[in-house]
This record gives structure tokens, sequence and C-alpha cells, in this order.
């Protein structure tokens, strides 16, 4: 129970914020739509419960007239008031049926929109993506939470909300309905006040706690179902993934057997979702059997004693089964609870660390606009994200036009300075001024190339439209890519596309075309041969004469493009 009320507490603070957006207007005048209508197909429900005695009674009474007035247009009965026809209630069943799943989708999909946008805009905020993916404290797959457990929140919420109520209220009104049928049904003469609603309270709960009994071992296998299924796929995507490694290791033998196990994992909860699933059905559909029939004998003595009539019977046998139903809703829904529990867990626990990322926004280097012209970084102290200190106040002044390079052994903490340099590294202190408005370009060891055309990809982050066609032919060009030149318009996946030094040429394509004030590049040039990486700096410095370069290299023969050498050693900046 305590479980629920967190679950709930957790539910609330995620749905909250919609509800109170500047959509809730809309969303609360759309729920309160879809709940009046789920009301009215109770209410229709009841009514035609009403209808199916008259019917039956016409039957029974072989009267024509009355049996053609209740299938059309309806009939008014000095005792039971007017009756609407069969073909009336069924036309306004279907129409508010139809509506209340359109509606109900509209708010699902409005509910969904803006959860995602908010999610993804507060994911993005504030670099909160990245310092998940550095911390990686419990929320291992951003992207599961935004495109899967966003709509299954908003789905099971809508659906087990109104089912939870439309079930109440079925269950109070039938059973208000079957207790005013009780009077003329008692057992041995005895009177006993809602005689039928307490055959059927005790019907219904006795089948649904031994559904119970038997369905309960079905939510951990079915769980461990899509778990173990997930497992497969994910053993399958990696294959994909891996394709290249996979294939130079000779490693299928070894990616089969994985996979077979994987597999046969798969099948082996399959077998033990069917003898769980054989059993429950064995017991659903005897205990359905048993439920056409139990209302009729139950209430067959008053018919047959003449106490009641066929339609009385028939609406008994109805209402009883619209009150076994929603009685047995609450037992069937648990697995669907469980679901829902652990989506609620998920995109809390998702929220809670965007939050913190958040919180921790303004951590890190700070950076600030210079005063002069040259870009500074003073009392640079990182850590890793354990806390554990990595590089000790490190300065650094690099004039336009100036190029340096840093060098140091593998695992020193010169990437770490490089993202610092960016700014998005987060854990640490000091200060990184660069100059008011002037750019920085920042080229890892593997460029980012985004989805998309070519053009987009060289242009990137600026809009291609910003560089005409002859400078973004020039600068594939000079990165000795001329012939993709031809290619521009070509949306691909280019980041498989075009081989690792081909994507280096393409990011130094990128800086010859932007000509950004400030360069910074971490083994940016690694993957090509000497020659071209040799060419490609000399030109660097020849184009971009006015741009200060930061450069971290391992081979000394970059070194000699540079005016000055860092080294970066057990921590400590300083020149090499
Ligand atoms: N997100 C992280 N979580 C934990 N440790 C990290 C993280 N990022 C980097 N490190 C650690 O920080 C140290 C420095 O890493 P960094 O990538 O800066 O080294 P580097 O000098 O650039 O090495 P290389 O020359 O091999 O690229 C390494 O020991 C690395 O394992």
């Amino acid at each position: 129970m305590r479980g629920i009320k967190g679950a709930l507490r957790e539910a609330w603070a995620i749905a909250r914020p919609y509800w109170s957006s500047e959509e809730r207007w809309s969303a609360r005048a759309l729920l309160a739509v879809v709940v009046l209508l789920n009301l009215g197909l109770v209410g229709m429900n009841v009514i035609l419960t009403f209808w199916n005695r008259a019917f039956f009674n016409s039957l029974q009474d072989k009267d024509y007239a009355a049996f053609t007035q209740l299938l059309f247009l309806g009939r008014h009965d000095p005792e039971e008031g007017y009756l609407p026809g069969f073909c009336i209630v069924a036309a306004l069943f279907i129409i508010v049926a139809v509506a209340q799943i359109y509606l109900r989708q509209l708010l699902q999909i409005r509910w969904r929109r803006w959860l995602t946008a908010r999610l993804t805009a507060n994911w993005l905020h504030a670099r909160a993506y990245y310092r998940l993916s550095l911390t990686e404290t419990g929320t291992d797959n951003p992207d599961q939470r935004i495109a899967d457990d966003v709509p299954g929140f908003v789905n099971s919420t809508l659906s087990l909300g109104l089912g939870l109520m439309s079930s109440v209220v079925t269950l109070v009104s039938f059973v208000a309905v079957l207790w005013s049928l009780s009077d003329a049904v008692n057992v041995l003469n005895l009177p006993i006040p809602g005689y039928l609603v307490w055959v059927a309270l005790l019907y219904s709960a006795l089948g649904t706690w031994l559904t119970h009994l038997v369905g309960r071992a079905l939510v951990p296998v079915s769980f461990n179902q899509q778990k173990l299924e997930a497992n497969f796929r994910f053993s399958l995507v990696r294959v994909r993934e891996h394709a290249e490694g996979i294939a130079l290791h000779h490693g299928e033998a070894g990616e089969e057997r994985v996979l077979g196990s994987r597999f046969r994992d798969v099948v082996a909860n399959w077998r033990a979702l069917m003898t769980v699933t054989k059993r429950l059905t064995f017991f659903t559909s005897a205990f359905g059997q048993v439920a056409i029939i139990f209302p009729f004998v139950v209430a067959a003595p008053a018919f047959f004693a003449g106490r009641i009539t066929l339609g009385a019977l028939t609406q008994t046998s109805s209402v009883f089964g619209q009150v076994q139903g929603a009685f047995s809703w609450f037992v069937d829904s648990y697995s669907a609870v469980a679901d829902w529990r652990a989506t609620v867990q998920r995109l809390s626990g998702f929220t809670r660390a965007i939050a913190a990322a958040e919180a921790h926004a303004a951590e890190g280097p700070r950076r600030e606009v210079a005063a002069g012209p040259a870009l500074v970084a003073q009392d640079v102290a990182l850590s890793l994200p354990d806390g554990k200190p990595l590089i000790q106040d490190a300065d650094l002044t690099v004039q336009p036009g100036e190029a340096v390079v840093i060098t140091g052994a593998s695992g020193s903490g010169k990437s770490t300075l490089f993202r610092a340099l960016a700014g998005i590294w987060p854990f640490g202190r000091g200060t990184v001024s660069v100059p008011q408005g002037t750019e920085a370009l920042f080229l890892p060891q593997r460029p980012y190339i985004p989805e998309g055309s070519l053009r987009q990809a060289v242009a990137y982050p600026h809009d291609p439209s910003e560089y005409s066609e002859a400078q973004l032919h020039e600068a594939l060009s000079l990165a000795g890519l001329d012939a993709l030149g031809q290619r521009l318009d070509e949306t691909d996946n280019w980041e498989r596309r075009l081989s690792g030094g081909e994507q280096q040429r393409l990011a130094l394509a990128r800086a010859l075309l932007q000509k950004p004030r400030w360069l910074f590049l971490d083994e940016a040039t690694a993957s090509l041969d000497p020659e071209a990486e040799e060419r490609l700096y000399g030109l660097l410095r020849e184009r971009l004469p006015g741009t200060g370069i930061v450069s971290i290299a391992h081979r000394p023969a970059v070194a000699k493009f540079h005016d000055r050498q860092l080294r970066l050693r057990d921590g400590v900046l300083a020149p090499a």
C-alpha cells in the first residue's frame, strides 16, 4: 500500500506540470468530456439491462407490438416508464464509444507531446544529457525513457484512471440495480435484503481471488519474457553495430553461441509462460462458463415460483455479469498497475537525474568574457566525476594567430582539459575567458557528423545557407575531399559512409569554411597519413592566420606547426 502511495505521489509529480501548464484548460476540458462519455457508457449499460428485461417480457407475453417498439423507436410502459428502442440505444452507444476512444487518444497524444517536449528540452538544457552520460547514475537509457516510458506513462495513467472510475461507477450502479431485483428472489422463503448482491459479490470475490492465485505467477514470467526478449535484441544489435570487429576476428561462432544462449533463455521462459497461461485459461474459461449459468440457477427458483418474469431473470443474469466484470477489473489490472509503477519509477528517476544535473550546471570551470584580445584559461583545476583530482591549477594564454600544442602521456587528462576549455567539463573550477564576439570551434578525435545532407555536415552547427556553393567546394577541396563536392545534397549516413580519415578531413573542412577565431583540435588529424596531416596543418596556419590554435597531439611532426609546446604531466601543465 505504501508502495502505491509513493508511486501515486511520484506519478502526480510527473503529471502535474501538464495539468497546470498553458494547455491546462483544453486538457481539463478534454478529460472532463472523456469522463462524461465514460459515465454515459455505464449509464447506457444500465438502460440496456432494463431494456433487456422488457424485451424478454415481451417475448414471454408474446406481445408483438411491444417487441417491435422495443426493437425500434421505444416504448412507454405504465410500470417501467419509457424505454428507448434498441436501434436508438445501440446507435447512441456506438457514437459515444467512438467519441470516447477518439477523444481519449487525442488527449493521450497531446499530453505525450507536451511531456516529450518538456523532457527533451530539460534533458538538452544546461547540457544535462552530457553530464548524465558522464556520471550514469541509474539513468541507463534516456532515449528509452523519452520514447517508450512517456507514452507508456500517459497511456496507462489514463487507461487505469478511467478504468478505475468506470469500474467503481459500474459496480455501484449495478449493485443498486441488483439490490432492487433481490426483493423477489429469496432463499427458502426467507427474505434476505439484497440477497443477489451478496451472492454476486461472493461469487466475484471468490472468482477473482482464485484468478489471482492462479494468475499471479504470470506477472514475473511475462516481465521476464520482456527482459529476455530485450537481451536477445540487444545482442543482435551489437552484432550489427560491431560487424567489422566481429568479421576481423572471425568471431561468428562466438557470436552464434551468445545469440543461441540468449534465445534459449527466451524459449525456456516462453515454456514457463505457456504452462502458467494454460493453468489460468483452464480456470478462467471454467469460471466464465459457470458465470453464464450461475445467475440463472440462483434466480430460477423465483422464476419457477412465478415471482419474477423471464425478463427479470435475464436482467438478473446480465446485471450479475456486469457486477462480476467490474469487480474482477481490480484483480485483472494488477499486472497493468505493476507495469505502470515500474514506468513511473523509471520516469521519475530520469526527471530527478535531469534536475540534479541542472542544479550542478553552473559547476566546472566558468566561461567568461575576456578583457583583452587573448583567450585565457586561469587556475583551471579539473577532477573526475567521482571527485578524484586530475589536473591542478592550469593556466593557458593563447594570443590571436598563435598556435600551441599540448602533449602528454595517454590518460594524463589532455582530452579532459580540451573539454574544460570548450566549457563542457562539469567537474572542477577556474575560468576560461574568451574575447567578446569571437567564435571557438572544437574538433575532437571522432568528429560529430549530424544526420542529413553533406552540406549540413560541413556547415554544422551553422545553417548551410550561410555559405556559398563556392565556399563549400573550396573547403572540401582544400581538405582533400574534392570528390565529395558533387555530393553536397546527398543525404546519407555519412558517419558510416566515410572512413575515419575522411571524417577528420570533413571536420577540418568545417574549420576552413567557418574560419573560427579559436580552433581546438584533440588528435583531430590522428587518422590521417603523416603527409596529409602536415599539409592540412600547413593549410590551417596559412588560411587562418588570425586564428588562435590549441592542438592536442602525440606526433612530434605536428609540433613544428605550433609556436609553443606544453606538456601535461602528473596533473601539471607546463612548457615542454
Ligand atoms: N567520464 C569519466 N568517468 C571516469 N573517468 C574518466 C571519465 N572521462 C575521463 N576519465 C578518466 O580521466 C583520465 C584522463 O582521460 P583523458 O581522456 O582526458 O586522457 P588523455 O590524456 O586525453 O588520454 P589519450 O591520450 O589516451 O586520449 C583517464 O584516466 C580516464 O579514464
